[in-house]
């Protein structure tokens, strides 16, 4: 058996490919080994080596790197969202592909907030700025709107070297940054300073990167950090990553999933028994749970915040998206500044937003900002040289960034068709919130909250005891037993409600309302019929 792995195989293959191959060459099965390639085995193996330095293999004893001896803290990472019932889904996919043959023909990931996943459309304009300043010789095209060809002029200029190829400053791009404070300005009628804002990687980078300024300390002053259960799970890993300590206060699903003071207050002196608090996380509008936080409330946080000292970090990527006619979105940015100096001028607050969620969906660009207010100025030095060592956030994300918070105004060519598109997608989800509520409060053993924000139905669901007994003799949890068998049953993947969070006792899924509606009607129907079945299996 001979194999030539050549300049063009490395060319072809790269570099980890090579590395495999050689690998595979000693062994004697390297799928290179006919054809064109074939030359002796000892010399390709030799070349190989040579050519890529490989060393010997080691036995898997001799690894430096294993789960033993591997960062404790990334291992106690856990991320539902795409965690083992997204992997069943996958394999799930290849076996269908295969011709298996199961009771459903596909599988519907209903598990994570991915609206062009689920087959929504990009706004227009926002595609069209992208693409003059992804490719610029498109600017002499008349098929192009002047409007987006003014936005993506103002982007390049403001981008090194006319290119969204260049990276750009640490903190983002100058212009944009000034787009998105004049956006929080309009939004919230308080002035917003660019310096105070930074550019993303999605919100997601940004909520770590503030967390690791927040976290120090050992033993009983190692740093707390208040999070909803439940929760969005970015906060959970988050703080396992940073060996921070979760302190957990339970929203109230009793009473629309509300936040409650009295509760913040009960999480705050238990935790001070064993660590420090200093970080109090908010979501809103809340993600798994829907719920959209009344001004009161919000006012409320902020004083608690105040009185005990605690760093305020307000997720709000979900701003646009509110269904309730009887709920508003406020930012706590704007309520902190109308509760009057003494709060503006001392409660610390980062808040958070995407180009992800909203109307735009637009979560494969990674575009994200975040606001800080009264951070200590050397700690935004501290800041700057933190995002620095990964340079900066990728400039086309902070592209869309800008069409996000800078989108066409009443007189300009696009904007008709903008609201046009922006209004079809936000109706169409408060239409999809509404029917999966009443459908879910339709069948006996799931209770469903008012969907009123966000993109998520978080039923709880009754798990018979038989069914708990059969879940622990599988080692899983129940409400991932469920989880596990409604994707099997019916291909419909959603996530476990022990993957953000639950009172103990209480079960839960969560499934996004993204499926366009005649396919989020099939959906529903079949949650249904497989619910009944499991009832009726483990009674
Ligand atoms: C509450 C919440 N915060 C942050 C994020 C992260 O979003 P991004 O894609 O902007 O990183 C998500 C994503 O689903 C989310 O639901």
């Amino acid at each position: 058996m001979t194999c030539s792995c050549s300049f063009w195989a490395r060319v072809i293959l790269g570099r980890f490919a090579m590395q495999r191959a050689a690998v595979l060459v000693r062994r004697g099965s390297c799928p290179l080994a006919s054809g064109p390639w074939v030359r002796s085995h000892s010399s390709a193996a030799a070349e190989a080596s040579a050519a890529l330095k490989v060393r010997p293999e080691r036995s898997p004893r001799d690894r430096i790197l294993t789960l033993e001896s591997m960062n404790p803290q990334v291992k106690a990472v856990e991320y539902a969202v795409r965690g083992p019932i997204v992997l069943k889904a996958g394999e799930i996919e290849m076996e269908l592909q295969r011709g298996i043959k199961k009771p459903f023909t596909e599988v519907i990931r209903a598990n994570i907030g991915d609206a062009h996943a689920m087959g929504q459309q990009p706004i227009t304009f926002l595609r069209q700025v992208m693409a003059l300043c992804t490719y610029p010789n498109l600017l002499s095209s008349p098929s192009f709107p002047e409007d987006a060809k003014k936005r993506a002029r103002r982007i390049l200029q403001a981008c090194g070297g006319n290119s969204l190829g260049s990276y750009s400053a640490s903190q983002g791009v100058n212009c944009i940054r000034e787009d998105v404070a004049a956006f929080i300005t309009r939004r919230d009628g308080v002035p917003a300073d660019p310096d105070n804002i930074y550019l993303t990687t999605g919100a997601s980078d940004g909520i770590s990167t503030i967390l690791k300024l927040l976290v120090s300390g050992g033993g009983k002053s190692r740093t707390g950090v208040m999070i909803p259960i439940p929760q969005y799970p970015l906060y959970s890993a988050v703080i396992s990553e940073l060996d921070a300590i979760q302190v957990n206060y339970y929203l109230d699903e009793d009473n629309c999933w509300a936040l409650n003071v009295d509760e913040l207050r009960r999480a705050v002196r238990q935790a001070k028994d064993h660590c420090d608090p200093k970080v109090l996380c908010i979501i809103n509008p809340g993600n798994p749970t829907g719920q959209v936080q009344s001004r009161k409330c919000i006012e409320d946080v902020i004083h608690f915040a105040w009185e005990e000292k605690l760093f305020l970090l307000a997720d709000e990527v979900y701003q646009d998206n509110v269904y309730s006619s009887d709920c508003r979105f406020h930012s706590f940015k704007k309520v902190l500044y109308q509760m009057g100096h003494e709060y503006s001028s001392n409660v610390e607050l980062a808040s958070f937003y995407s180009t992800s969620k909203g109307y735009m969906g637009e979560c494969g660009y990674r575009g994200g900002y975040m606001e800080v207010i009264n951070l200590h100025p050397e700690i935004k030095g501290q800041l700057v040289k933190l995002l620095s060592v990964r340079l900066c956030p990728p400039v086309s994300g902070q592209a869309a960034m800008d069409i996000v918070v800078n989108p066409p105004v009443p007189g300009e060519e696009s904007f008709e068709q903008f609201i046009r598109e922006k209004e079809f997608v936000l109706g169409n989800l408060a239409e999809k919130a509404k029917l999966t509520e009443d459908l879910f409060n339709q069948v006996p053993g799931i209770q469903c909250n008012p969907l009123q924000g966000a993109m998520y139905a978080f039923p709880r669901i009754l798990i018979p005891a038989k069914a708990v007994e059969a879940a622990q003799a599988h080692k899983m949890a129940p409400d991932m037993f469920y989880c596990m068998k409604l994707l099997e049953e019916t291909g419909i993947c959603v996530v476990p409600g022990s993957g953000f969070g639950q009172r103990e006792g209480t079960y839960h899924f969560r499934m996004t309302i993204l499926p366009p509606v005649e396919k989020l009607k099939t959906v529903l129907h079949k949650v249904k019929d497989f619910h009944l079945k499991f009832l009726e299996k483990y009674a």
